[in-house]
């Protein structure tokens, strides 16, 4: 009986922290098989070889990385954070001509901190605060996390859908950014410190209690069975899908 084909990846941004942990984790996986190391200097043409490619790059580069892999028919596992709505718009509007190839933009590929964010939206209509601490190594270029945005913006989503409005805050004075960013009208608070990797906290409060939602990633290991997850499933899904939720089948 014939063995399945491998699925051939290549990997963008093959040089950097993810990148390196991307291509060994490729490397030890069944029915996988690397075939490109792509990093700033190289053609993305190179990825032409592959069926799925995987970028872990920089914010500046990854949505025209992202144009170049859907003209080439290479599926698109994105790790990278730096996306918005008009970003995004225009992946999907470039997929429309290329209607078998799937695009996954994922700000986080570990699977609780995925979770996190799921119950945390869940639990987020029946609070009247809720605020997201997000802390991460210092060499980091952004600023709140991708994570963090996906998050409040999935708490605000769920707020919104019950009806609520913003959380209470008397605050009328206070020195610039002490109350963090605002995305969709959530707080969320931007730690940077050696030592870390990447970690997430949702608060929620109520008169007399707090839920504390926390994630902690110690190893970017920890982002490895969501990637090699996406790379196996998006051959079968075409089209833009944001978030690694979405192919986790939670319900
Ligand atoms: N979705 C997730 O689960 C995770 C996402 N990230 C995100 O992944 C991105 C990369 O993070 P790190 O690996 O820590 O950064 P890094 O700075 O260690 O690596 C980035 C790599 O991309 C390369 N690069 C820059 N421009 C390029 C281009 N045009 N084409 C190909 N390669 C290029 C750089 O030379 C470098 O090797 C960041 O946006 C980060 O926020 C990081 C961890 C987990
Ligand atoms: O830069 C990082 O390290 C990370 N980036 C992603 C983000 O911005 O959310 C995912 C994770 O937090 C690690």
């Amino acid at each position: 009986m014939n063995a399945l084909p491998s699925i051939k990846v290549a990997v963008l941004g093959a040089g950097g922290r993810m990148g390196r942990t991307v291509c060994d984790a490729v490397e030890a996986a069944p029915g996988l098989e690397l075939v490109a190391r792509l990093d700033h200097d190289d053609d993305v043409a190179g990825a032409a070889v592959a069926d799925v490619a995987v970028d872990f790059t920089v914010p500046s580069a990854t949505e025209a990385n992202v144009h170049a892999l859907v003209d080439l028919g290479v599926h698109a596992v994105v790790g990278t954070t730096g996306w918005d709505a008009d970003s995004l718009a225009r992946v999907e509007r470039r997929l429309a001509t290329q209607p078998t190839v799937g695009v996954l933009v994922a700000p986080n590929f570990a699977l609780g901190a995925v979770l996190a964010m799921v119950f945390a939206a869940k639990a987020a209509r029946w609070f009247e605060s809720v605020e997201v601490v997000e802390l991460h190594h210092p060499d980091k270029v952004d600023a709140p996390s991708g994570t963090a945005r996906h998050t409040a913006a999935a708490v605000a989503r769920a707020r919104r859908d019950a009806g609520l409005g913003p959380g209470p805050d008397a605050t009328a004075q206070s020195l610039d950014g002490a109350r963090g960013a605002v995305v969709d009208g959530v707080h969320v608070h931007a730690v940077r410190l050696r030592g870390l990797v990447a970690h997430e906290e949702i608060l929620l409060g109520n008169p007399g209690e707090q839920l504390t939602i926390r994630h902690d990633s110690f190893d970017r290991v920890s982002f490895m069975p969501g990637v090699l997850h996406a790379v196996r499933t998006l051959p079968g899904r075409p089209g833009l899908t944001v978030g690694l939720e979405n192919l986790l089948d939670l319900g």
